[in-house]
């Protein structure tokens, strides 16, 4: 698999405090890496050492297959970064603030209308940022970001502060950037909803630790499930289960399976058939992933 962003072991100490403990991180190309963890989990110091603008103390990363304290500014030409709030010029127009930033990379005037268009500012491009919505600037924000057409966009938390309808539109631009675009996306978030609508792989940090990483549907697959029996006179199936030793409980007018593995479901529907009970139906209750989150997260039980 080509990795975008490789690290290893990386870690970061303020004095006595690890904020960023080993931390092996793979951000497969072309993914949407949702990088999860509660407030003060240690998300930003980890971007900002992904950008290069905090040293790590322990550890390495390499984007694009390169250290990044090698090739520091070759790779960084390829990046584009959206963290914290974005400062602008309030005066001027989101075109002469692309403007200002399109002379400093000495690209083609072509890719302002370009980003403009792509996070659908175009319509506005010609007023002045100081009437924009956070969420406009927040799209700006993206706008500059892209500007020089990089390979790789990091976003620290993009929706923060946003309205619904702004984080929606956000959203969307964000899914549409991998085929569009060709580009890998890191976008951080303390929101799982955020996460599990946005991403296409998943790391959970969680007090500096990385307790989490893989696709988001193995994250979903972790969420507890239960296996649910509806059947005819369900108290007399249930002891019957329960005398055959299968554990089994009742659950709102069902029987629900403590053993959830297909061998368990297929012995217990086979006993109640033997027992002449019917079986009307069969189903699998997925837990949240709020629910999973909040688990991993609280009793630090690394999956
Ligand atoms: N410059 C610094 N000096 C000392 N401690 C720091 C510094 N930067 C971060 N920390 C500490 O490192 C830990 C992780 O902070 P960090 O900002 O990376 O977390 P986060 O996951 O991004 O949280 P948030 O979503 O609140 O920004 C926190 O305990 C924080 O106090």
């Amino acid at each position: 698999m080509e990795y975008i962003v490789e690290t290893n072991q990386l870690t970061k100490r303020f004095g006595k405090e690890i904020a960023v403990d080993r931390v092996d991180m793979r951000i497969p190309k072309g993914e949407i890496y949702g990088f999860l963890g509660p407030n003060g989990a240690g998300k930003t110091t980890t971007i900002r050492m992904l950008l290069g603008l905090m040293k790590p103390s322990f550890g390495s990363v390499q984007v694009f297959q390169k250290f990044l304290n090698e090739d520091r500014l070759n790779i960084l030409k390829k990046v584009g970064s959206l963290v914290e709030n974005p400062s602008y010029y309030p005066h001027l127009t989101a075109y002469e603030n692309l403007e200002a930033l399109r002379k400093v990379y000495g690209i083609p005037k072509s890719s302002i209308t370009e980003v403009l268009e792509l996070v659908r500012l175009s319509d506005v491009g010609n007023k002045k940022v100081k009437g924009f919505s956070l969420g406009m600037k927040q799209r700006l924000g993206i706008a500059s970001a892209l500007l020089h057409n990089p390979e790789l966009l990091i976003l620290d938390e993009p929706t923060n502060g946003l309205d619904p309808s702004g984080i929606i539109e956000i959203r969307n631009l964000i899914k549409r950037l991998p085929a569009e675009r060709g580009i890998t996306i890191l976008i951080s978030s303390h929101l799982l909803s955020e996460i599990d609508q946005i991403a296409t792989t998943v790391g959970v940090l969680n007090k500096g630790h990385l307790i989490f990483q893989d696709t988001i549907e193995r994250m979903r697959e972790y969420s507890k499930q239960k296996v649910l029996l509806s059947v005819s006179d369900r108290e007399h199936a249930w002891q019957s289960l329960v005398a055959a030793g299968i554990k089994a409980e009742l659950h709102n007018g069902m029987i629900s399976l403590k053993e959830k593995s297909d061998e368990k479901v297929a012995q217990a529907v086979r006993s109640l058939v033997h027992n002449d009970f019917s079986i009307y139906r069969v189903e699998e209750e997925k837990g949240s992933l709020e629910g999973i989150f909040l688990e991993m997260t609280t009793e630090e039980k690394s999956l």
